[in-house]
């Protein structure tokens, strides 16, 4: 049986009766996905919860955030669940961690009320959760589990029932809970009730989580087999809120409940049957989430191209490779998905559909676009001389990271490209810098520094061979080379070397990061981070709403019109981050 998404907001202790009407009204406008694919509950203080059921939308429902735990009477500042029914509320939150921690209330007094207002006829989302204490001591399961127990002596029929884990340490903090960690908790719990209730219950009780949910986390966490929605605090007051209710379209439902196959599948897809035998026929084809995206407008930016992609699953990079001493687009584009069936779902849909008026074609790309110790296996491969022993610091925290004061330059195959090491860049310089301001003195020019001017043509040839013409590149047709991965690739070499030559040591450099498919500039320190190859894909933190959260180097360089998306502008300032200082488990 597939679990219909949920996903409540929770307004807790907030808003005036102005700022209520706002909320609702933005909430009535929004275009979201229909009640059969999401179902959205709301729950303001209780003093507004008739003004919020009579004028919101009837898609839309409405939660008090607490009852009484049995019938009303001489219980003063309560609320009982026969109120609630009384005045058509159909839900209710129980055993918010908040009440839980701040007002005492024990399991057992939450399975009582979730028992009691069950009775009555409410619908309750009851939550657990653990402390970042209790989760640090490796208790988790057994705090999330008591929790639940407690429910589960009291309640036989879960068929009114949502459970939210909702971890305390990730309530309002902006520290949301990794997708694999919900996802592990979620599905510990999901085993949990297999065992102590019943595989039924298991199999159709949704488990949604909370804590710090906002616009652009939910998409990934929505992808998670075990996640069936969200009850989300701070973002449910804001407009974002409509973003997370669309999440629902992102949902990752296990096959097996429709085919008893081992496949993923997001909601999207189930409902294109031919495509679901188009995949099952190809499921040996070697995908690994990249597409190659041909035809595209030359002016087209990522974030429109982003979009239509998007509808297939979670696009982690869009990318638009340029020309690498024009700097002019080349017209194609990969496309990079977490995960490879939602890739082989949007090549099969989008191949030969109509983009910004021009058709294009989708194909798998070969391979993804190469990380720093493939990039270096390549370069030790083609009889390099290699980075002196330098080690590969992709996810690692290595120590050895820390900048080596004497640049290696890889020779063999590469000595090709180093003879030109001084080329033109393909950007103005002054890209690379992070502010007007610091830019003379963060990267002084240095006579090793590329000139400005374009190489002869060539060299343009040479380097551009790559793309010169992609349809006659590639042997296995997908125009994805070596080179094609990082276009790049040598004037960032270059461009890393000159720094450790021009002083390397306590220089800046800044890196396109993407957080969940937001982006944000952040700056670095080069005593933290040496090279392209060493930042991508490395686990950067990012600084938004005044929290700090955790990203992914996608890019090195600048070129802001083209690869950093509008949303950029909401964010805070860039901030330094240290890479040395963040957490393995925790790269996206
Ligand atoms: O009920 C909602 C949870 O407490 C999450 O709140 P939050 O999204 O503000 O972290």
């Amino acid at each position: 049986m597939v679990r219909k998404f949920f996903v409540g907001g929770n307004w807790k202790c907030n808003g005036t009766s102005e700022e209520v009407k706002k909320i609702v009204s933005t909430l009535n406008a929004g275009e979201v996905p229909s009640q059969d694919v999401v179902e959205v509950v709301v729950s303001p203080p209780f003093v507004f919860l008739p003004l919020v059921k009579s004028s919101l939308k009837p898609d839309f429902h409405v939660a008090a955030q607490n009852c009484w735990v049995k019938k009303g009477g001489a219980f003063t500042g309560e609320v009982s669940a026969d109120m609630l029914v009384n005045l058509g509320i159909p839900w209710v939150i129980l055993g918010h961690s908040e009440r839980r921690l701040i007002l005492n209330e024990s399991n057992e007094f939450v399975g009582d009320k979730v028992a009691y207002a069950l009775s009555q006829g409410l619908k309750v989302i009851a939550c657990v959760g653990e402390t970042l204490e209790q989760r640090e001591s490796g208790s988790t399961m057994d705090v999330v589990a008591a929790q639940t127990k407690a429910i589960a002596e009291r309640v036989s029929n879960w068929t009114n029932v949502v459970l939210a884990y909702e971890p305390v340490w990730a309530i309002g903090t902006g520290k949301v809970a990794t997708p694999a960690k919900a996802q592990e908790v979620h599905s510990e719990l999901r085993k949990w009730l297999q065992v102590n209730t019943s595989p039924e219950i298991a199999a159709t009780t949704r488990i949604i989580y909370g804590g710090s949910v906002n616009g652009a986390n939910c998409k990934e966490l929505a992808a998670q087999p075990d996640v069936d929605g969200f009850l989300v605090g701070g973002a449910s007051l804001k407009p974002e809120f409509i973003d997370i209710i669309k999440s629902s379209e992102f949902r990752t439902i296990r096959s097996e409940a429709l085919f008893g196959e081992s496949l993923s599948l997001s909601l999207s897809s189930i409902c294109s049957l031919d495509f679901l035998f188009y995949r099952l026929s190809h499921a040996e084809e070697q995908n690994n989430g990249s597409l190659l995206v041909r035809n595209i407008p030359l002016n087209c930016r990522p974030e429109e191209l982003r979009v239509p992609f998007e509808r297939f699953g979670v696009v982690r990079d869009v990318y638009l490779p340029k020309d690498y001493y024009t700097g002019e687009p080349r017209g194609f584009a990969f496309v990079q998905f977490v995960d490879p069936y939602e890739a082989a779902d949007a090549q099969y849909h989008m191949n030969g559909q109509t983009f910004a008026g021009r058709e294009i074609s989708v194909v798998v790309a070969a391979e993804t676009r190469k990380r720093p110790e493939e990039m270096r296996q390549r370069t030790r491969v083609s009889g390099s001389s290699g980075s002196g022993g330098r080690r590969s610091s992709y996810y690692g925290r290595s120590r050895s990271r820390s900048v080596s004061r004497s640049p290696h330059y890889p020779s063999g195959s590469r000595s090709r490209h180093r003879s030109r090491s001084y080329s033109p860049a393909p950007r103005r310089r002054a890209d690379y810098s992070i502010s007007p301001n610091r830019r003379h003195a963060d990267h002084p020019r240095s006579s090793r520094d590329p000139p400005q001017e374009r190489d002869d043509g060539h060299s343009r040839r040479s380097y551009s061979a790559g793309y010169g013409n992609i349809a006659d590149q590639n042997q296995n047709g997908n125009g994805y080379d070596e080179k094609s991965a990082y276009e790049s690739d040598e004037a960032r070499a270059r461009w890393s070397r000159r720094q450790g030559q021009d002083g390397g040591r306590g220089q800046q450099c800044r890196l396109l990061c993407n957080h969940m498919g937001r982006y944000q500039y952040v700056l670095v320190k080069l005593k933290t981070v040496e090279t392209w190859e060493e930042s991508l894909g490395t686990s950067c933190r990012v600084k938004k709403n005044g929290t700090r959260d955790k990203g992914k180097c996608i890019s090195f360089e600048k070129d802001t019109d083209a690869t950093l998306p509008p949303e950029s502008e909401e964010l805070e300032e860039p901030e330094w981050i240290d890479f040395d200082e963040t957490a393995e488990e925790d790269v996206c």
